[in-house]
């Protein structure tokens, strides 16, 4: 799937969030958004979730405006795209349920009714419960194949967040929006998430993501795209923004001088 931003802008009641924001990814490729604390990030990536409507301007999925298909279409085309928060959000139930649950939520009806009767027969026919190939799969890719009849009350934060990831990837999504996925992590479970997110981009799958740390998305990232108080300042590969950016607030905030008080700074 190609989602591409055109001037697309966001805002509540008279409260300005991003403004003329241009920017696509592509399938296969690793998008990043940096900036400040309330620059904007996860507005963004709640637009390209199709959680939010821009108030001006488009977010398209492959050229249409899924804002002006009916419901169900709407609907369809959102079953494409995967996201995962920054807090894992799993239910008392085993590691591979959280998982396949992500599936078969994006399933129609038909086919999710389909599945209950072929997993009621299995019950009868076998013993215990049988696992989905695509989970154990999506569970291989972070590290947790072997963890699949845990209970998933039983495991770390980091354990929770790779789980979370496996579940959006099971469902075979077109884009990946990941909400700052490794920012309460350790470096181990960090560089795990890092190389699922580089090898779900070998399989095709385009992946926007926002973080704060400008090391990973040099580390991960196709293009970085910097976002100050809701607007695009500025996009490109990675090297070329993080070693020659082109504007002065990129590379004030490359440098770490953004972070904390950019008002004061940008004054
Ligand atoms: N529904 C809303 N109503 C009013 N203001 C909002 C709403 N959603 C976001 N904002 C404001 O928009 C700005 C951007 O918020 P957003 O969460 O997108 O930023 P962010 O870059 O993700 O921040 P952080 O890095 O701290 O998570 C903030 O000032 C926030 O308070």
């Amino acid at each position: 799937m190609n989602l591409a931003f055109e001037n697309a802008a966001y805002g509540v009641d008279d409260a300005s969030i991003l403004t003329d924001v241009s920017l696509s990814i592509g399938a296969g490729e690793v998008v990043s958004v940096i900036g400040p604390s309330g620059a904007g990030k996860t507005t963004l990536l709640r637009l390209a979730a199709l959680f939010e409507r821009p108030t001006a301007g488009t977010v398209r999925c492959d050229g249409t405006d899924p804002w002006a298909l009916s419901r169900a279409e709407r609907l369809a085309v959102r079953r494409r795209i995967g996201m995962v928060f920054q807090q894992a959000s799993l239910f008392e139930a085993s590691v591979a349920r959280n998982v396949d649950v992500g599936q078969r939520i994006r399933r129609p009806w038909s086919r999710r009714l389909r599945g209950f009767g072929r997993r009621l027969a299995d019950r009868w026919l076998r013993d215990g419960p049988t696992v989905d190939d695509r989970a154990l799969e999506a569970l291989e890719l972070v590290g947790l194949r072997d963890a699949w009849d845990r209970d998933a009350g039983s495991l770390s934060g980091g354990e929770a967040q790779r789980v979370s990831f496996a579940r959006a990837l099971a469902t075979e999504p077109d884009l990946l929006v990941l909400d700052e996925p490794t920012s309460d992590l350790d470096p181990r479970n960090t560089a795990i998430l890092e190389r699922a997110i580089d090898r779900a981009r070998e399989r095709g799958h385009g992946v926007l993501l926002a973080t704060h740390d400008m090391h990973q998305a040099e580390r991960i990232s196709d293009r970085v795209a910097f976002l100050l108080e809701g607007e695009l300042v500025e996009t490109g590969p990675a090297e070329r923004v993080f070693e020659n950016p082109r504007d002065e607030r990129t590379a004030r905030f490359v440098r770490g001088d953004l972070l904390y008080d950019e008002n004061e700074l940008l004054a």
